[in-house]
């Protein structure tokens, strides 16, 4: 991994002297200057709203696994979703797999660049088809209706997330149904996976063998995984690094070495350590400006808070040819289930 200063962060695909060359062509995941405002209802960032990601460089190579982590409302999700394809930015700004993810629909659609996340317990997209993950079929049937799926992967899949096949969708708990939606979006051999907390309801086995089996796709097979959470359990040694955003803007970006000889504290207790810092310098700067006789927080621009589909929003609005968004199902029964296997993307 690399960080904005261009300095190379030892990530599990850097090489050094003259292995250079292969090692900047393995980069994976290239964030220049990333800069992004929410649109408003015209599809334009109001005037006078301020960037709620500004600046924000990163590069990871094959093989990297990065825990991103700050507080609530820092911006991670936000950058997942950049990453995903669901918000439309400068294709300059974010290349996955050398890619746009927003204008290249096919990354997504060949499950190259896979996203889990989002509102699963609604529904569940894939290729841009929305499908209820809450109605009446079983677990098998969903898992199943994936095709191009090699056979191998699916069993082990289903085996390591405990999954019985015979569930219903639409009686089992949040947790199962989560094991299920995870087991989907795992199914076809993704290169890079943004995960945004998506182990929340998962019992300590079933997480336990996922970030196992998530490690292993990246040591084997290069995968390139950014996991968003708030969950350090079983994290200790799972990264090989860490980043660390508050206010949409890169704070640290390290090797999990590096973090390690920086504390020697767990990892939890390390990234409170910074969140607690963060609060105190937010804390300092609010009084500083009532000493000044400024408002404490900001003034929020109105009109910036996008509700339902942003990428959709901006697309109809600005008129682009880009038809964004969710395809609708129209599959009436489960007799009629048929799935491609690219996970919850642009909902
Ligand atoms: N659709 C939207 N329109 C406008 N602003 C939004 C929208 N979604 C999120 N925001 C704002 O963007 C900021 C960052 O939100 P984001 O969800 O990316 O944070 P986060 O780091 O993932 O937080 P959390 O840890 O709570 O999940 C927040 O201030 C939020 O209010």
């Amino acid at each position: 991994m690399a960080n904005e200063s261009g300095d190379d962060g030892g990530g599990a695909g850097g090489g050094g002297g003259g292995a250079a060359a292969a090692a900047a062509s393995s980069v994976v995941v290239e964030v220049k200057n990333l800069r992004f405002t929410y649109p408003g209802i015209d599809g334009h960032p109001p005037p006078g709203s301020a960037p709620l990601i500004d600046g924000f460089s990163l590069a990871l190579r094959a093989g990297d696994r990065c825990l991103l982590v700050g507080s609530n409302g820092a911006g991670k999700t936000t950058i997942l979703k950049i990453l995903g394809g669901k918000h439309m930015v400068d294709p300059d700004m974010v290349r996955v797999l050398g890619r746009s993810a927003f204008h290249d629909v096919a990354l997504t659609a060949s499950g190259d660049l896979s996203y889990l996340g989002g509102e699963w317990r609604r529904d569940i997209a894939f290729a841009g088809f929305e499908v209820a993950i809450q109605m009446d079929v079983s677990a098998e049937k969903m898992i199943y209706g994936v095709t191009g799926v090699d056979p191998q992967r699916k069993d082990e899949l289903i085996k390591i997330l405990d999954i019985d096949l015979s569930w219903r969708m639409h009686k089992v708990s949040d947790g199962q149904r989560r094991r299920v939606q995870i087991c989907m979006g795992l199914l076809k051999p993704f290169k890079v996976l943004l995960l945004d907390e998506i182990t929340v309801d998962l019992d300590v086995l079933a997480r336990g063998n996922l970030l196992r089996y998530l490690r292993k796709e990246c040591e084997e097979r290069g995968a390139v995984i950014i996991y968003a959470t708030h969950i350090f359990d079983g994290l200790d040694d799972w990264p090989s690094h860490v980043v660390y955003v508050a206010h949409g803007k890169l704070q640290l970006a390290l090797p999990l070495e590096k973090v390690k000889e920086m504390s020697n504290l767990s990892l939890m207790r390390t990234v409170e350590s910074w969140l607690r810092k963060e609060k105190e310098e937010n804390r300092k700067r609010r009084k500083e400006r009532k000493a000044m006789g400024l408002a404490e927080y900001d003034k929020s621009v109105e009109g910036s808070r996008v509700v339902g589909d942003p990428a959709r929003s901006a697309a109809r609005v600005m008129n682009n040819g880009w038809a964004a968004g969710r395809l609708h199902s129209t599959v009436a029964g489960e007799e009629n289930f048929f799935f491609s296997s690219n996970s919850v993307l642009r909902q």
